[in-house]
């Protein structure tokens, strides 16, 4: 190999390029078409029909296959998907909002998750509660078009009762949540940002100011905390409890 070619796990895995010392500016991980690609790989699936429709854990499983073989692609993947059903399976939320969709990894996670906890009755799907609140996650994804796969995957996986995604921005979309009452009286279980470090700190603020993070024991999860790293966030967050490394885990709300 002559020196100015890369090694080709490089091409593979472009987040490698970071430890041989490449400039983050130059790396392309994602939003360069592999996602449309990755939506016709789902549909010439050999199991499409047989195995995939209708079915959250055979898409994820799909999807990381792509991920392995075809083009890295920048959801939480299988470790963290691990950790995170855990943890709505201990805690079970009922709402949740996240902030980052990107193809609908997470929100497929999630929402087979929310369909598990809270079951389905066909002629009520929309399980409410106490607050008027459905078992419903919230989406939010800034690109239309990523969006577009997402809410086709979603579809797919049959769970479109259970996540709505959303285009926009975070902080415009948290501000229209406000405007249309989207949670009733109550508020936000489950809140995962995922999207730009660099506006968890505001973001969560804005969630805190509307008022959507009053709920006894809601959840904030926040993704790459680490790296690339949200250091305002952190220190802003420190006063809640924290567990776990690559993702922080707060526990907010009134009387926790
Ligand atoms: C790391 S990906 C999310 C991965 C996803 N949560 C998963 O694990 O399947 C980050 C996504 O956030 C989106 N994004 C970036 N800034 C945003 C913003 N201000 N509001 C909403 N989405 C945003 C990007 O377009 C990208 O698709």
């Amino acid at each position: 190999m002559a020196d100015t070619e890369e090694p080709p796990i490089f091409t593979k895995y472009p987040s490698l390029r970071k430890m041989a010392g490449v400039d983050d500016s130059e790396i392309v991980e994602s939003h360069d078409g592999r996602e449309v690609t990755l939506l016709k790989y789902i549909y010439a699936h050999p199991e499409l029909d047989t195995k995939l429709r209708g079915s959250p854990a055979a898409i994820l499983e799909a999807m990381d296959e792509f991920a392995a073989q075809e083009d890295f692609l920048i959801n939480i993947g299988p470790d963290k998907a691990g950790k995170l059903g855990a943890l709505m399976r201990e805690h079970r939320p009922r709402v949740l909002v996240e902030l980052g969709g990107y193809v609908g990894y997470s929100a497929i996670l999630f929402g087979s998750i929310l369909k598990e906890i809270w079951g389905v009755n066909p002629d009520n799907a929309e399980v409410e509660d106490e607050d008027n609140s459905k078992a419903k996650l919230y989406s939010v994804e800034i690109d239309p078009l990523i969006a577009s796969v997402a809410m086709n995957l979603v579809s797919l996986a049959g769970l479109q009762d259970f996540v709505e995604v959303i285009i926009g921005g975070s902080a415009h979309t948290l501000r229209r949540f406000q405007e249309q009452e989207t949670f009733g009286n109550g508020g936000i279980d489950m809140l995962f940002l995922d999207h730009d470090e660099a506006l968890y700190e505001a973001d969560v603020k804005l969630a805190e100011e509307l008022g959507f993070l009053d709920k006894h024991g809601a959840l904030i999860i926040a993704d790459n905390v680490v790296r690339p790293g949200a250091p305002e966030y952190r220190d802003y967050m420190r006063k809640n409890r924290r567990l776990g490394d690559e993702m922080e885990i707060s526990v907010v709300g009134r009387g926790v």
